[in-house]
């Protein structure tokens, strides 16, 4: 399996509004480090996953409406519980549905929120 993964990162606001987060139930911030990589089987004739300046630019663009927002205050998120493998799964499947055309292996986004905890999505 060949990969090619850049990172990327950002930073939210957001609540957990159930008791099973305990504290996190209050607005807090997070800066999530954002790793995606994208798996293939194959190489294209370029002998390319994909190219790496499209794999961050299309990063970039899903993250760009993420960054810097209140999540609790987003139409797309609302009555959602915004924890760390949502968001994962959120933005793999952006990426997936931007990527379609150019891009059909498996696309696996992890999201570092702190420096010893992670969580992620890998697609099919
Ligand atoms: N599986 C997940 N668990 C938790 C998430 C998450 O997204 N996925 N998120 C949080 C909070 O948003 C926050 O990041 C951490 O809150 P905290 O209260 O510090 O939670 P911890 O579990 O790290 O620590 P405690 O010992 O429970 O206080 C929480 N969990």
């Amino acid at each position: 399996m060949f990969a090619v993964k850049i990172r990327e990162s950002i930073m939210i606001a957001h609540s957990l509004p159930d008791p099973f987060f305990g504290p996190a139930q209050n607005m807090h911030g997070a800066t999530y480090v954002v790793d995606v990589e994208f798996q293939s089987p194959g190489l294209t004739a370029q002998n390319v996953v994909l190219d790496i300046g499209e794999a961050k630019a299309v990063t970039q663009k899903v993250l760009a409406n993420l960054n810097y927002k209140n999540l609790d205050e987003e139409p797309q998120f609302s009555g959602q519980l915004t924890t760390t493998e949502f968001l994962a799964k959120h933005i793999h499947d952006e990426i997936k549905m931007i990527t379609a055309d150019v891009f059909s292996g498996t696309i696996n986004v992890c999201l570092g929120e702190t420096h010893d905890a992670w969580a992620s999505y890998q697609g099919s």
